[in-house]
């Protein structure tokens, strides 16, 4: 499957302080976010579908591609374009066999050992969990940093995706190093202009892509 994102929006609503989720999203689309992620680790059930929904209607409207963290189940209800899943979620084998039509699975990779396990032939790109340590996800093992990113260019052909901490000052340093596409909440979310942001970081981006 081809993976021709490069800007990447994960969702928290909290990092949004105090300005509406849905305008947040907005406005990073039109800053140049070409892929977005509905991610909320504590919601119930049914605000996280509710949610859900609201993004993909705004999103479809966008043709911008919505991922749902964590939760599958709900990925397929709301005909979500896929889901995002790790090392503490349901594998990417057993989601292909439940539902075969989704369109794209994004694999966290937080150990080396990963790469030789089957779980990356099901997945559709990985995540490099992460490149520098965040405060926005404290529950991971280490930071795999830029050496971390040259190290999977070369052990995998699967597109990658870079997260955790990354913002205007490294950006570039991240593509440079081989990432195909760059994840951020903070620099996003937590930005007083959000739609600046993104097309300040796309712009970064772009200048230092090797096509
Ligand atoms: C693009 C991207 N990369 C990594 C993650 C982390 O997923 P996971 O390891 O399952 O952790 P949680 O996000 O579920 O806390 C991600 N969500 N997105
Ligand atoms: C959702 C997520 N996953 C990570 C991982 O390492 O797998 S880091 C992260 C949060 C990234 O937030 P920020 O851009 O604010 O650092
Ligand atoms: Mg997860």
């Amino acid at each position: 499957m081809a993976f021709p994102h490069k800007l990447y929006l994960v969702t928290n609503e909290l990092a949004c302080k105090g300005k509406k989720l849905l305008d947040v999203v907005a406005a990073a689309v039109k800053g140049g976010v070409d892929i977005v992620q509905f991610r909320d680790k504590h919601a119930t059930e049914e605000v996280f579908t509710n949610t859900a929904t609201e993004l993909q209607s705004l999103l479809s409207k966008n043709n911008i591609p919505l991922i749902i963290n964590d939760r599958w189940q709900v990925a397929q209800y709301i005909h979500a374009y896929g889901v995002h899943v790790g090392n503490s979620d349901l594998s990417p084998t057993a989601i292909r066999a439940a539902w075969p039509q989704c369109n794209c699975l994004g694999y966290s990779i937080e150990y080396e050992e990963q790469l030789n396990n089957t779980e990356i032939i099901p997945s559709d790109y990985l995540g490099i969990s992460p490149v520098f340590n965040t405060s926005t996800k404290v529950d991971t093992v280490r930071e795999w940093g830029l050496d971390g990113i040259r190290w999977m260019r070369k052990a995998t052909t699967k597109p990658l995706v870079a997260i955790g901490n990354i913002n205007l000052t490294n950006v570039a340093d991240v593509i440079k190093a081989g990432a195909d596409c760059v994840a951020v909440v903070s620099a996003i979310c937590s930005a007083d202009d959000p739609e600046k942001a993104a097309a300040m970081l796309r712009n970064e981006i772009e200048k230092n892509s090797r096509s």
